[in-house]
């Protein structure tokens, strides 16, 4: 019972232990030192980079976004994280877009918005603005935890967070295909397997049948509202790090122990540094890495259960390939490059396609007179894939080119309708902020989720049950004095 915590009354935590340094574990550090204040240790433990998933990498002396690229204008935690480190906005200058079916290109973007509403309709029906409708109530709900969370209230699950926004009907979205409930919304099948399905590749990597909550997150990342960090998004972990005066740890956790002394509880965590072993005692540890069994991070959990029969299920492999080249447009039924409009391609469910996406990207330090290079000039671009791309691949993409430089992701879960959403609490003070990205990954979920669990750790700690899974919370803030 998270409530039988023993430490002793009234006393704050000594140390508390965060594992990984991406996004979900520098705003954790943030979120703990607000509301820990300044006298707690926070030691954030990394083997890897600052940043995780959000990463970059050097092209002819500019770089670019490898990983999680793009921000909704709606998501105000990273909003938020900006602002307070001094960091610039950069607005994702998206470009034409068209959907290839791996003949031809089937739909595309053209520089004329009531084009584009006409030929939509007229391919569709209406289709497109039942979509919209739907995902702006989506986003409207979701926006509801930037108050619950600003007025101090945490959730000790994933699902009572959901439940909490968007009732059951936001449960419901996590156990049921995305394209179940957009047949349902009246949505056409056509519509389905031309658009949507194109945009659940170049996002998730995945098909149709991914959980409609997901679903509609990866339908708000193709809005075209969307911006990026000045510099890199990678630079928020990094600041918010130092802001939240943590120490970081160059060091892979190997194994999570509990140990009881009289009343109290606490967590002894064993690692490898690049010089050698340790180990260190903390009474609040959150692990802000996924912890699937293949490619996880390798945790061993020892003198107590955890609350799942089996580690979440494994995560999705998605190559970003970065190539500095000359793009093959003959394929794409453009045999003078000249006349090649789009930015990015998008690609329909087809057997033997190679690859999810493929986009011209811009270098994360746009202000310095960046310009789009025309498709018969050489440029940058990213390939979205399942698998490596082989040299065959790769020819059949670029007439040529002078770098090509991979990323190979565990990138996201691999989603399925009917898993269920791991738990966050694992043991009294032991958290797992990654189980929200069983019901959707992005960098606004993990900020969502790391002050969740400082609100979460923070109450738990201090017994305060009135600001945990409290109902009705909509009602409640409106009559709070
Ligand atoms: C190719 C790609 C594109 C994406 N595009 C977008 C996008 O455009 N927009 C968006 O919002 N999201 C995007 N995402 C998703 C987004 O990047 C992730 O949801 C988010 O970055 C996850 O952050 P995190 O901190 O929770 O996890 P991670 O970034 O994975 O951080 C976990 C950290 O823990 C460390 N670690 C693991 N095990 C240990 C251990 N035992 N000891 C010490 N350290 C350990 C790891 O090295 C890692 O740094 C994308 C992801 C990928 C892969
Ligand atoms: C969390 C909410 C409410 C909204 C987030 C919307 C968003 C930004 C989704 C992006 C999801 C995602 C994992 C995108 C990956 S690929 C991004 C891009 N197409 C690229 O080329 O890198």
């Amino acid at each position: 019972d998270p409530e039988e915590a023993a430490h002793v009354d009234g006393a704050p935590p000594s140390k508390i232990a965060v594992v990984g340094a991406g996004i979900g574990g520098s705003a954790t550090a943030h979120f703990l030192r607000q509301h820990f204040g300044p006298e707690v240790q926070v030691d954030v433990f990394e083997k890897g980079e600052v940043g995780g998933r959000l990463a970059t990498v050097t092209v002819n002396h500019n770089d670019y976004e490898s990983g999680g690229a793009i921000i909704h204008a709606l998501n105000l935690h990273m909003q938020e994280f900006v602002k307070q480190l001094g960091l610039k906005y950069r607005r994702s200058m998206a470009g034409k877009m068209a959907v290839f079916n791996g003949e031809e290109v089937i739909l595309e973007e053209t520089d004329w918005y009531l084009l584009d509403l006409f030929r939509l309709w007229w391919r569709y029906g209406i289709s497109f603005i039942r979509l919209q409708m739907w995902v702006e109530e989506i986003m409207e709900k979701f926006m509801r935890i930037y108050k619950y969370q600003a007025h101090g209230y945490a959730f000790s699950s994933v699902e009572q967070l959901l439940d909490s926004l968007g009732g059951s009907g936001f449960i419901n979205m996590t156990q049921r295909p995305l394209s179940d409930s957009l047949l349902e919304l009246g949505v056409s099948q056509r519509f389905i397997d031309e658009v949507i399905a194109p945009v659940m590749r170049v996002n998730y990597g995945q098909n149709v049948s991914i959980p409609a909550f997901v679903g509609a997150v990866s339908l708000a990342g193709a809005q075209n509202n969307l911006w990026a960090v000045e510099g890199g998004n990678k630079l928020v972990c990094s600041g918010l790090l130092k802001m939240a005066n943590a120490n970081l740890l160059q060091a892979q956790v190997n194994s999570i122990s509990s140990v009881h002394s009289g009343e109290a509880l606490q967590y002894q965590l064993s690692f490898t540094t690049p010089t050698g072993k340790g180990s260190e005692l903390y009474d609040i540890v959150v692990l802000a890495t996924p912890l699937q069994t293949d490619g996880g991070s390798g945790i061993q959990f020892q003198g107590f259960p955890l609350p799942f029969d089996q580690l979440p299920s494994d995560y999705h492999k998605t190559v970003a390939t970065i190539v500095h080249g000359y793009l093959n447009t003959s394929f794409f039924g453009f045999p003078d490059p000249r006349l090649f409009p789009y930015a990015s391609i998008l690609t329909t469910e087809t057997p033997d396609l190679f690859f999810n996406s493929v986009a011209s990207v811009c270098p994360v330090n746009i202000s310095a007179g960046f310009r789009r290079k025309q498709p018969q000039e050489a440029g940058v671009y990213k390939v979205f894939s399942p698998q490596p791309l082989d040299k065959s691949h790769l020819k059949t993409l670029f007439r040529s080119y002078y770098s090509v430089q991979v990323t190979e992701w565990q990138s996201y879960p691999r989603y399925c309708s009917s898993q269920g959403l791991p738990s966050v609490e694992l043991h009294p003070n032991l958290y797992y902020l990654n189980g929200i990205e069983w019901a959707a990954s992005a960098m606004e979920m993990s900020s969502v989720a790391a002050k969740n669990i400082a609100l979460l750790a923070y109450h738990r700690w201090n017994r305060q049950t009135d600001m945990v899974d409290q109902k009705d919370l909509m009602h409640r803030i409106k009559t709070e004095l």
